[in-house]
């Protein structure tokens, strides 16, 4: 399990560790520049040549000719508060490296913060800090040259402005002119982008959001932010480079409520995690007590591994139901039902076999049956008095469900289905079905994000699950997921997991059919949801492009062969 920080939670963790008398602030900030460098040259060892005395001749893509050629060259902006700080440290460790460093400051010296103003003079020892404006920087003197965004990072308060946006304005005009730049590292973060949102802090909607110039790679600390796995964190953010700084004590004291004096314990609590590879050798990738394996034991039969129900909608429109019945057989269901409408029984017979069939006037029957244990209703079930009066059944049941599609679309329109909800429930909504959920908070969210910290889909995922009291998975290339009690997680499908070819019809029933599936055989809801949406991807990475729906749970049994199962 790794969390996912905000930024206030940052701050406490750094303060927290600062108070205990472990580190000094000065020292984390050596090691933040430290790791910013070291980054680099992990992500271009070319740059690694320099390592002081003489500089090396330049490869030809960072040879300036009309300067006549030199050492790797650096242009270091550095903003205000401590992200300049950082940036400062780096300029001096490539300097000290025998790198070419240019060093630029938005702001007043004056004003740095105290560790960032130690690391000005440091430098100043070895260079010139130039005031920082769009004109400042010669795209001639810099052909090639490594930028170094460090002007806002956590504590990013407002849209930029001024000369920030002159500088911004310049970088984005750099992307594309391969020559002009060798690369473009973000500290922390692409400076304008919200480390708790992943959204830009703009003045206005469209155009004025522009000004984030979208890194190659961004060097955070001991652990990513939420910023930059949701929203358009991952796109502004380029690859995402992980230092270790000396806090992972304090993460770990934060997380577990031992720093209550620092850290309001709700908030360590309430930690966000990156959806990570299940753990197949009993529990699931973190310790919940009870917590059920994806390996199946070899002493059990069926009727052991559950049985989940699928409703289906009539004639025509069972497609969907099937999608998710196929998910919830292969994802290891001991039993799967289809509960089809009396005319839709002939076309259902013949496109499913393991799968069995009921029709819908046994559905009293089936959920008075204790066997069964899980429920998926919504993918085309329809939405009218049959599909009201159906759902109300099976949210009486409290048995454990699955609500998507229609089923969502319902439980938004009817307070009194609403009213029925229960801590056994996941809803799966996209965004069209989040915002018949929460009106509210689909429109925060979709609000221009004008100050610092923006409202996020962590935030409006948390809210419905809390108001609804139960687990709420918010689907898209970043999924959160969220747990009436706080707990949060993000599956996001960016980078090395990177899965646009499951934004494809019925992929979404797929995955409530993974659900309850995994429910039936015994997770607690967030478990399931949690598996389920790393499953999703797993399996669309297996097929690659060209998938469609019908692919996704035919690539279980390879997945799970990879899992060791
Ligand atoms: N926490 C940690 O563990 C560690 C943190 N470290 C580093 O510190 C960084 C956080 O530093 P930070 O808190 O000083 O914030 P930072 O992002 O530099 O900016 C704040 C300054 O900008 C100003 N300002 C804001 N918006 C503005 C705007 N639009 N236009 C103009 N000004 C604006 C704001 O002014 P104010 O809002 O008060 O007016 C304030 O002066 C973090 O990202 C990481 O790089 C590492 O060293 C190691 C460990
Ligand atoms: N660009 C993307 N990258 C990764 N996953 C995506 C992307 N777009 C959609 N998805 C996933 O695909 C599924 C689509 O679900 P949904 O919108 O309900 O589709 P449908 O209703 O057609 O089944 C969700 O699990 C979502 O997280
Ligand atoms: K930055």
């Amino acid at each position: 399990m790794t969390e996912l920080l905000t930024s206030a939670q940052m701050r406490a963790i750094e303060a927290a560790a600062i108070a205990s008398g472990e580190v000094t602030g000065l020292d984390l900030m050596e090691r933040a520049g430290r790791g910013v460098v070291e980054a680099i040259f992990e992500a271009w060892p070319e740059l690694a040549a320099n390592r002081g005395g003489a500089a090396p001749a330049p490869p030809g893509y960072l040879g300036n000719e009309e300067e006549g050629g030199g050492s790797f060259r650096a242009v270091v902006l550095c903003g205000p508060g401590n992200n300049g700080g950082d940036g400062f440290v780096v300029a001096r460790l490539l300097a000290e490296r025998s790198w070419e460093v240019e060093v630029f400051l938005y702001g007043n010296p004056e004003n740095l913060p105290p560790d960032a103003r130690v690391n000005y003079e440091r430098w100043r020892a070895l260079g010139e800090v130039n005031p920082l404006s769009g004109r400042s920087i010669d795209i001639r003197r810099h052909a090639g040259a490594v930028i170094i965004d460090a002007l806002f990072g956590t504590g990013l308060s407002r849209p930029l402005e001024g000369a920030a946006v002159d500088v911004q304005r310049f970088l984005l005009g750099l992307k594309g002119r391969s020559a002009a730049r060798k690369a473009l590292v973000a500290v922390d973060c692409p400076s304008g982008l919200c480390l708790d949102s992943g959204l830009p802090i703009q003045k206005g909607a469209g155009a004025a959001g522009m000004y984030v110039p979208a890194a190659d790679l961004t060097v955070t600390f001991q652990r990513r932010k939420l910023g930059h796995v949701i929203g358009q964190g991952p796109l502004y953010c380029g690859r995402v480079a992980v230092v270790d700084i000396g806090l992972d004590k304090a993460v770990r004291d934060a997380a577990e409520g031992r720093s209550a004096d620092a850290i309001d314990p709700i908030a360590a609590r309430a930690f966000a995690r990156e959806v990570a590879r299940p753990n197949t050798s009993g529990g699931a990738y973190y310790s919940a007590p009870g917590a059920v394996g994806l390996r199946k034991r070899v002493d059990l039969h069926k009727y052991h591994q559950g049985h989940a129900l699928v409703l289906s909608g009539g004639p025509g429109r069972g497609g969907a139901a099937r999608l998710a019945a196929r998910g919830a057989l292969r994802i290891g269901a001991g039993l799967v039902t289809l509960v089809v409408p009396h005319d839709a029984v002939a076309e259902t017979a013949a496109r499913v076999d393991a799968i069995m069939i009921r029709e819908a006037d046994d559905a009293a029957a089936l959920l008075d049956d204790d066997r069964v244990n899980a429920v998926c209703v919504g993918p085309g079930f329809g939405l009218d008095p049959r599909a009201v009066s159906l759902l109300e059944a099976v949210l009486d049941s409290k048995k454990r469900v699955v609500l998507d599609a229609d089923a969502l679309t319902m439980v938004g329109a009817q307070r009194h289905l609403r009213a029925k909800l229960h801590g056994g429930c996941v809803l799966t909504p996209h965004e069209g079905e989040f915002a018949r959920l929460s009106p509210q908070a689909a429109k925060k969210l979709k609000t221009t994000a004008k100050s610092g910290p923006a409202y996020s889909k962590v935030d409006a995922t948390r809210e419905v699950a809390a108001e609804f009291g139960c687990t709420v998975v918010f689907k898209g290339a970043d999924t959160v997921i969220a747990h009436a009690a706080g707990l949060c997680s993000v599956h996001s499908a960016h980078h090395d997991r990177a899965a646009p070819w499951l934004a494809t019809a019925g992929s979404g029933d797929v995955l409530a059919g993974f659900i309850a599936g995994l429910l039936a055989r015994g997770f607690a809801p967030m478990q399931a949801a949690e598996t389920a949406a790393w499953l999703h991807v797993e399996c669309a990475l297996k097929f690659g492009p060209g998938l469609i729906a019908e692919d996704l749970p035919e690539q279980l049994p390879a997945v799970f062969r990879d899992l060791g199962l």
